[in-house]
């Protein structure tokens, strides 16, 4: 792969993208640009509407934008396709289907017409493996916790083997304690992988534990990126040892600073 194509993996170019709305246009992103290399780990973050998961979503295909372009490994994102997969924050599983089933299906779209049946179940179990999830292949999303089913979406996305993990706020539903278990399995998984990754969070400690780069959103409308932070912790990362490490600690109050002071949320309005 050539250099340009490693560095720059993922090509935001100028994007803009305005709602039509019952009271007119609006404008929730304008002028973003975004370079994003072959592997690299990136967090998107900003007050609640800013407009990350509108973003996320033209990476991902699901919507076009109104202005500018984007382009992934030279091409330009025309539509969602198995390169680029998404977890959601609510899994989005099939309830009636069990894990394995669920995960099953995505590997099938996406190999099923040149692989055998057992290359397919083989993919499936290795995807539900890899998330510490082989034991559960049988139960279906009703009888499993809400970390287990954010693990089925992970591995779902995860079978397909994409060229891109795209993530608006998957951990978001969970309890704290689940949270960080599965912030230090997708650490590891991700390095397991070398897997790129766009990641949608709220979460000041996430962004800072998991990305290489931090990209900090303005408040709408007219939302744009206010400025990227390059986190530079050396990998494999512990919350143990980070917890007190000097730079974790600057990054964090990096990030805090834009939020709570240079982009602080508008003050909610008496009842
Ligand atoms: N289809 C749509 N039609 C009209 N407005 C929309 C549409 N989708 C998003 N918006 C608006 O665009 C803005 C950005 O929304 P978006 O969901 O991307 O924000 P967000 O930063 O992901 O928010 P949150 O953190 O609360 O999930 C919001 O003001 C939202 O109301």
């Amino acid at each position: 792969m050539n250099e340009n194509l490693t560095s720059r993996y993922i090509q935001v170019q100028g994007v803009g993208q305005t709602f039509k709305t019952a009271n007119g246009s609006f404008v929730a992103l304008e002028d973003i640009h975004l370079t994003v290399a072959k592997g690299e780990f990136v967090a998107l973050i900003g007050h609640s509407g800013c407009g990350k998961s509108t973003l996320l979503n033209l990476i991902a295909g699901l919507t076009r934008p109104t202005r500018g372009s984007l382009i992934c490994a030279n091409r330009e994102i025309a539509g969602p396709g198995p390169q680029r997969a998404v977890v959601f924050q609510n899994h989005s599983l099939l309830p009636w289907l069990t894990c394995f089933e669920n995960v099953h299906l995505a590997v099938e779209r996406v190999f099923g017409a040149a692989e055998t049946r057992a290359q397919l179940k083989a993919r499936t179990e290795a995807a539900l493996d890899l998330v510490g999830l082989g034991h559960a292949a049988a139960r279906r999303p009703g009888e499993i916790s809400g970390g287990m089913k954010q693990r089925v979406g992970i591995a779902r996305a995860l079978s397909m083997q994409p060229q891109v993990l795209l993530m608006d706020e998957p951990f978001g539903a969970l309890d704290a304690l689940t949270r960080a278990r599965l912030q230090d399995e997708l650490l590891q998984i991700v390095a397991a992988t070398r897997s790129t990754v766009v990641m949608v969070t709220h979460d000041v400690d996430e962004a800072v534990l998991l990305a290489d780069r931090i990209v900090m959103m303005t408040n709408g409308p007219a939302a744009t990126i206010g400025e990227i932070l390059s986190v530079g912790l050396p990998r494999p990362r512990s919350r143990v040892a980070l917890a007190e490490d000097a730079r974790y600690l600057h990054c964090r109050k990096a990030v805090i600073d834009f939020l709570y002071t240079r982009q602080a949320p508008a003050p909610k309005l008496a009842a």
